[in-house]
Order: structure tokens, then sequence, then C-alpha cells
């Protein structure tokens, strides 16, 4: 099942961009024999000034045909680690070539894309900013990998 993170804003080099780069291509690595992955990221960005509702439209544009979306949202499902992992073995399970999570910019995710989505994931109830989040994202990815392959990465 292949993983894309569609998000508004592009990602300067820096300490996140090598954080994400590097948890995915662990999660990649540790994906692979799970059927998990390969994970892409899709960056976003409306320079129209067409607010919530214009990145959403490409936000959708960019996640694939037929694809599960999960919603990055404070208001969502708070999930444990191993939960998380059971989640994309379920969706993994149920068939799903894609699944795709999506995070929104400054003003967040149009009401009409959290709708949208099947899933709405939260890393709690603060905000964090959407590039925190995409490291987080992928953090979580690798995690559950590791949970799944049982490899002692995450000790609970
Ligand atoms: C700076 S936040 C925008 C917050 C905005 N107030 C809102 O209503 O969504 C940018 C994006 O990061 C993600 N995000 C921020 N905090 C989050 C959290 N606690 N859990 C999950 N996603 C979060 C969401 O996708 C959000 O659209």
């Amino acid at each position: 099942m292949r993983v894309h993170i569609c998000a508004v804003g592009r990602l300067r080099a820096g300490p996140e961009r090598e954080l994400i780069d590097d948890y995915l291509k662990r999660f990649d690595r540790t994906g692979r024999a799970l059927s998990l992955g390969p994970a892409a990221i899709h960056e976003v960005e409306d320079r129209k000034g067409g607010g919530m509702r214009a990145e959403a439209a490409l936000l959708e544009r960019a996640v694939p045909a037929g694809a599960a979306i999960v919603a990055l949202d404070e208001r969502g499902h708070i999930l444990t680690s191993p939960k998380f992992a059971a989640k994309l073995t379920g969706w993994r399970n149920d068939g799903c070539g894609d699944v795709a999570f999506v995070i929104g910019g400054a003003d967040g995710l149009a009401a009409e894309l959290r709708q949208r989505a099947g899933f709405s994931l939260s890393f709690g109830q603060m905000v964090w900013p959407h590039m925190l989040v995409r490291v987080m994202l992928a953090e979580q990815l690798y995690r559950a990998a590791t949970i799944l392959s049982g490899s002692p990465y995450h000790r609970s």
C-alpha cells in the first residue's frame, strides 16, 4: 500500500526536511516486507491567495484516485502508536492501494475536505505547526512499521 503525504507549503532544506527524509527512508525499508510503502510527499501551494478552499482543491488533486483519505486534524481521533499501526494494517488488508494523509496550511483544512476524509487523525488537541506535523507523521509511520515487524524500536 503506497502512502502519500499531501501537504500545504513547500519545505526548504533544513532540520525538518532531514528528519522527514530519514524517517520515510526507514519506513520504506521496514515497510517493504509488510507491503507498506513506499511513502511520497506531495507539496501544494496556492499562490493566488484563495485560502483554505483553494488549498483543499490543490490537495484533492494531489490525492491519487481511490485513495483512502486521512485528514490530520487536532479535532480528530487520538490513537496510540500500536492502534495507528493496526489502522494501517486495516487499510492494507481492505485492499487500499493508496492511503493519503492530508495536512493543511496555516489556516487549516477546509471543512469540505475534512468531511470527505474517511478518517481524521489527531496528534493531540494542541495545534502544531504544519511542518512539525509532517515530521511527527513520518516518525509515526516508521514506528508503526517497526511495531508490525516486531522490531524493538517501539517500547510501551
Ligand atoms: C497550523 S495548523 C492549522 C490549525 C488551524 N487552526 C485549523 O483549524 O486546522 C496546520 C495543519 O497542521 C495539522 N495539525 C496541526 N495540529 C494538529 C494536531 N494536533 N493533530 C493533527 N494535525 C494537526 C492540520 O492538518 C492543520 O490543518
